[in-house]
């Protein structure tokens, strides 16, 4: 058994502390030998096991104690987008070498608070670009799974790949990840796993490293719906240091898990059926909404007429933000910088430290946002894209009003696709990886992703419920029927 302990969920390892049956350090111990032989995967960048295991201790010391959070005890992986003090974090960038911040982010702290064990840090698209983890300067996570009978190293997605490759791979019991597009769903759907992005201003973004703020948000990543449910209640709360953080009292969601949806309104859009979906993900999508059908909920057609407006405007928006967020790796304070040679200015040291430091994907980022807010093309791209954005959100507030309650959708266009399969003379082919996930960003909606099904290679599908602002305990109570109804189990075989 205690071999297997890493093998757990929250919920699971959380009740087995509480009944004295296991103890922290056992669970902590048995996540860092699970790390010790998982290099294939390449999912933790910086391993943390003393600070892993003097947490797990105190844990211990808590439990016996009588005083146990909600995490208390559980051991996790931290993506490297969020500061961690003392502890590299380096948002998977050559220009954040050697940066060790000096503080906490306030979601990594809320969940130290909570009693977390937190084992390392987890690969990740350099800035959080990317939808396959290749931009990473550490290189690709590589997911678990394998096509049936294939050796190909396929992709966990992106940009949370490290967070899915190690809680699909039994690393750690749940991850923390970011989505600025897609980033917590479409890497979960890839590796059969759960993950939610909460209602934009739901969880703190101090200390998370920006990428695009007006879209940025953090979120778990984990083995079960329940789980999320657990974890987001942890993260989640008002934070002053985050002017974009609200006010809004985080309720207890694990306790809102009944399984009960007779009466709710499921809206089916159909502008998310886009020509090029495989039919088994089609198949699933109208599966999931048969299940929900005999769990009792309304299924109703619905319409979110701006829908193929969203990823051109997310293409626009995202590098615009991106760009200013970047202006300020400049080698002078921190990171890395260019080793510079005899009459070299302040403009040279610049511009070879930016050279060196970004790689291609958010060089190509950078000028996107420098081009699209520049002063002859403001209004032509900037300022045509928030306008899209407001429209797509108004899709949104629409169908809300005539009383849908959450809307399903699949996750991802395809499953995992091979290392070096996509994208390689094209990015815009790896962009199309958020064509079902970049809405909710630019409405600031949760979403959440649920493991549904295999495809006829093996691999995980998703499924993605999008809820109404604000109310993460409806939607984790419906993504809930829908894992119960689904039954997906299915885990990757060990190879690594
Ligand atoms: N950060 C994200 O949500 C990932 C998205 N695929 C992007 O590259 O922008």
């Amino acid at each position: 058994m205690a071999s297997d302990l890493n093998k757990l969920g929250l919920a699971e390892a959380r009740d087995a502390l509480r009944k004295g049956t296991v103890t922290s350090v056992e669970l902590t111990e048995a996540c860092l030998s699970a790390i010790e032989t998982s290099d294939a995967l390449n999912a933790f960048v910086h391993k943390t096991p003393e600070i892993a295991l003097e947490r797990a201790r105190a844990a211990d010391a808590r439990i016996k104690a009588g005083d146990a959070p909600a995490m208390c005890g559980l051991p996790i992986g931290i993506k490297d987008l969020f500061c961690t003090q003392g502890v590299p974090s380096q948002a998977g960038s050559r220009i954040l070498e050697g940066f060790l911040p000096q503080y906490e982010s306030t979601v990594s702290q809320q969940l130290a608070d909570a009693g977390a064990v937190m084992l390392g840090k987890l690969n990740m698209d350099e800035f959080a670009m990317g939808s396959s983890n290749e931009t990473s300067v550490y290189g690709a996570a590589v997911s678990p799974w394998r096509r049936s009978e294939s050796e190909t190293a396929l992709t966990p997605g992106g940009s949370s790949g490290g967070s899915a490759a190690a809680v699909a791979a039994d690393l750690c019991l749940a991850a923390t990840g970011t989505d600025t597009g897609g980033s917590i769903r479409q890497p979960a759907a890839f590796t059969g796993t759960v993950g939610i992005k909460p209602t934009y201003g739901r969880c703190s973004r101090w200390g998370v490293v920006a990428f695009a703020s007006s879209l940025d948000q953090a979120g778990p990543m984990t083995k079960s719906v329940r789980d999320a449910a657990i974890m987001l209640g942890a993260m989640a709360g008002h934070d002053p240091k985050d002017s974009t953080s609200m006010d809004i009292p985080v309720p207890d969601f694990e306790a809102m898990l009944t399984g009960d949806i007779k009466g709710k309104k499921i809206g089916i859009p159909k502008e998310y059926r886009i020509e090029g979906t495989p039919d088994e993900i089609e198949t699933l999508w109208a599966d999931g909404a048969a299940m929900l059908k005999a769990a009792g909920a309304e299924i109703v057609d619905i319409s979110l007429p701006h829908t193929k407006y969203a990823l051109p405007a997310y293409y626009v928006i995202a590098p615009a933000e991106a760009s200013s967020n970047l202006a300020r790796y400049d080698g002078v304070r921190y990171g890395h910088r260019a080793t510079l040679e005899a009459g070299d200015g302040i403009t040279e040291m610049y511009e070879k430290t930016r050279a060196e430091g970004f790689g291609h994907e958010v060089q190509r980022r950078v000028m996107i946002g420098t081009y699209v807010l520049s002063a002859g093309f403001y209004d032509a791209y900037y300022n045509r894209a928030r306008k899209v954005r407001t429209l797509i959100k108004k899709d949104f507030e629409d169908a809300f009003a005539q009383g849908v309650d959450a809307i399903l959708t699949p996750a991802t266009p395809s499953s995992a696709f091979g290392l070096g399969e996509m994208g390689q003379t094209d990015p815009v082919q790896m962009y199309l990886n958020d064509v079902f996930t970049v809405t909710v960003n630019l409405a600031g909606l949760p979403g959440i992703a649920v493991p549904a099904g295999l495809d006829h290679q093996g691999l995980p599908l998703g499924l993605q419920l999008i809820g109404r602002p604000w109310e993460e305990g409806d939607l984790l109570n419906t993504a809930y029927a829908l894992e119960q109804a689904a039954g997906f189990v299915a885990k990757p075989g060990k190879w690594w």
